[in-house]
């Protein structure tokens, strides 16, 4: 069992943002001055209109991309195996059985099957796909498919798991249960997450932060805390309390497509 996070304000810093910027093609800032210290156990939502850089944001992090100036720091640096991306698609390998893709982060490094079977059936079974090891990508829904996504994004119990809007291509009744699983996931794991979406709703729901940002730059314009317990449910979901976060953060969001107008 992973120890229980610490309060939002006792939290040890797992990486930095300083100062980032992001241009593309010498005029195009996507990203201005961006600063985000990322602690171990947040849940953070990075929330805000199309066009705001909240994927780039996620790139740089993940290191897909480098920023054009300022820094990102991993307290003590990042070791192998401390990072897990989930990206909208699913992005599966469409000519291997499920439990070949979520083998695959051991696979590229070279560990055997044998050595992390038992993690990688694990991680299936945490995402509810254990009877679906040996189907085919094409076999499944698109729910199911980002399960897997999920299970290979946390197969080698990463610290920091960068998502960026995984469920959006999914229905409502989906994405809600997705939801409910991701936080199961994340209690059983005990990593730190970092989610981008469009929706307030998914935001409140899941996070314990989230960081509003505006376009044309690309910025940080507000951070509100949901300081409401975890485990989150359909009680949570259907509370006063939740009401009352959605009605925050659906304000600081259109200050950011005010600000962008
Ligand atoms: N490779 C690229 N080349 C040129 N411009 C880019 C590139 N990637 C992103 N941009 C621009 O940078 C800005 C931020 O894009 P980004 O995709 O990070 O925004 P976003 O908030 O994730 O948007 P969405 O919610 O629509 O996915 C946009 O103006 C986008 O057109």
């Amino acid at each position: 069992m992973p120890a229980a996070r610490a309060p939002l304000a006792e939290r040890e810093t797992l990486l930095q943002m300083s100062h980032v910027e992001k241009t593309f093609r010498g005029d195009i800032v996507a990203l201005k001055d961006m600063n985000l210290q990322v602690n171990d156990g947040d849940f953070i939502s990075l929330l805000g209109p199309s066009g705001c850089g909240k994927s780039t944001a996620l790139r740089l992090i993940s290191g897909l991309m480098t920023p054009t100036s300022g820094n990102i720091r991993w307290t003590g640096g990042q070791g192998n195996g401390d990072l897990g991306v989930v990206f909208q698609e699913p992005t599966l390998m469409p000519w291997a059985r499920v439990v070949d893709n979520v083998y695959l982060p051991f696979r590229l490094r070279g560990t055997p099957y044998s050595e992390v079977k038992d993690d990688v059936l694990e991680a299936l079974k945490l995402v509810g796909l254990e009877k679906f090891q040996r189907s085919f990508p094409r076999e499944l829904s698109g729910g199911m498919k980002m399960r897997v996504a999920i299970a290979r994004a946390m197969v080698t119990k990463p610290r920091l798991i960068l998502m960026d809007e995984p469920f959006a291509a999914l229905d409502e009744i989906t994405r809600h249960k997705l939801n409910n699983d991701l936080l199961a996931l994340r209690e059983a794991i005990g990593c730190t997450v970092i989610f981008v979406t469009h929706s307030v709703f998914e935001s409140v729901f899941l996070s314990d932060r989230i960081v509003v940002m505006a376009a044309r730059p690309g910025r940080v314009i507000r951070e509100l805390t949901v300081d409401a317990p975890y485990p989150r449910d359909e009680e949570f979901r259907t509370s006063a309390d939740y009401a009352g976060f959605c009605r925050q953060a659906s304000d600081a969001l259109h200050q950011a497509i005010g600000e962008a107008a």
